[in-house]
């Protein structure tokens, strides 16, 4: 962009001369956070499975009009000045709200029933909460995150709906997650049994989930998590689970059992079967979310958006977390990966420097987008929403498989560093 369209761009938009520099650096078109087509951009609710006879009752809590996106299901639009969460229809656990770019970014993962689904940064759980509709009555998800506070958050929002039976939460790394799904522990157990023999603690199996802990349970995580914050998270530590649900498989197991990682194992066998990895990113594909900083501050979106440190180190840490994504997939399972960032550094250079290290791994064509109002990404099969286009947020996706012979965990994960 030459000075002169840099300077009427400034003159339009409330932003700040750094970010305007930032997406002219990162070739992104600064008209797309004008208010009118922010203004454009509608927001979107999903539809608890089952309830579509109630949709005119739901209009009416709403008092607007849903319009039916016809490229996904269970998905309505509604003007974006509606503030769904005071509706009977919310409260009740009937809709939540999910941008349909993010509903696409799920629906590419190809859930099917049963299945063994890993979501790598979980929190605040829009996506989780998605998947597990999907599951309904089946298989199992394993939500983590590394922000305690948030994954509460999303503890809470799936108790809401009612869709936490066959979920457990962990806050830990994404970067280092290793633990085996849930169904894979039957047969760990007796290959367990049967190798090394039962560990000491093998007779403190895990009850039904309560949210009231023992006192003694409460006064140990709590100094767990005093010492936790004055060291950096150690690898090493084992991730902390905050929840789970009654046909998550943790009732009845041990804590060794359910502290088993892929990394000693065979991850082929017993890896997860589909696995999303929906990274920590700057979010300037997110016109709603940089929209607030006009209230928080233009200071803070320099500190969180534009530090080039700080934008290096989430190149990093994103090529890490679809990496150890990667680790944890079943042979021919389904991994997602996706930020909200319309940067290529973010998106296409992360996938291309993760494909130069995984030969096994392999770029998917993703069937259901040819009906998507999305383009391709600069990477043939990547898809990027379009916040100017797509009347969604700004998303990258990119859907890969792994092959059979795949580089040992410690292999890969060395690469990674
Ligand atoms: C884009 S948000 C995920 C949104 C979520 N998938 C949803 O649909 O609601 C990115 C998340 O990554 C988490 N995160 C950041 N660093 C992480 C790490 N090293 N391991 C796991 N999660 C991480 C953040 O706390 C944040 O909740």
């Amino acid at each position: 962009m030459n000075s002169n369209s840099m300077e009427e761009t400034r003159s339009k938009l409330p932003l700040p001369d750094a970010f305007v520099q930032f997406l002219n650096d990162n070739g992104i078109d600064p008209s797309i956070y004008t208010t009118n087509s922010a203004h454009l951009t509608p927001r979107y609710i999903r539809l608890k499975p089952g309830c579509e006879e109630q949709l005119e009752a739901i209009e009416a809590d709403l008092k607007c009009t849903l319009e039916k996106v016809e490229w996904l299901p269970n998905f309505y639009s509604l003007p974006p000045d509606i503030q769904i969460a005071s509706s009977k229809a919310y409260q009740d656990g009937k809709i939540y709200g999910i941008d349909a770019a993010s509903g696409a970014a799920v629906s590419a993962l190809n859930i099917s029933s049963g299945d063994h689904v890993l979501d790598l940064c979980a929190a605040p759980g829009a996506k989780l909460c998605m998947i597990l509709e999907l599951l309904g009555n089946s298989g199992s998800v394993t939500g983590v995150d590394v922000a305690r506070h948030r994954l509460a958050a999303c503890r809470t929002l799936i108790q809401k709906y009612s869709l936490g039976d066959h979920c457990r939460l962990f806050v830990s790394d994404g970067a280092s997650f290793s633990l085996i799904p849930i169904g894979a522990h039957s047969e760990f157990k007796s290959l367990n049994n049967r190798e090394f023999g039962l560990k000491g603690d093998d007779d403190l199996l895990y009850k039904e989930w309560t949210s009231r802990r023992p006192w003694k349970e409460r006064k140990k995580a709590i100094k767990e998590r005093e010492k936790g914050s004055l060291q950096l998270i150690s690898h090493k530590e084992d991730p902390e689970m905050i929840y789970y649900g009654r046909q998550s498989g943790v009732v009845g197991l041990s804590k060794s059992e359910l502290f088993q990682t892929v990394s000693s194992h065979d991850n082929s066998q017993y890896g997860y079967d589909k696995v999303l990895v929906d990274a920590e990113c700057t979010h300037d594909g997110s016109i709603k979310h940089i929209q607030k900083f006009e209230n928080w501050g233009w200071t803070t979106l320099e500190r969180r958006v534009l530090d080039a440190e700080r934008t290096d180190d989430l190149t990093v840490l994103q090529l890490r977390l679809l990496t150890n994504g990667f680790n944890l997939l079943k042979v021919g399972g389904y991994l997602v990966y996706s930020t909200c960032s319309l940067t290529c550094a973010q998106n296409e250079d992360v996938v291309e420097k993760f494909l130069s290290l995984n030969t096994c791994a392999e770029l998917l064509e993703i069937d259901d987008s040819k009906c998507w109002p999305c383009k391709s990404g600069r990477i043939p099969k990547t898809l990027r929403f379009d916040p100017l286009t797509s009347r969604t947020s700004g998303l990258f996706v990119a859907k890969f498989t792994k092959l059979a012979s795949s580089p040992s965990f410690a292999e890969s994960a060395k690469l990674a560093s």
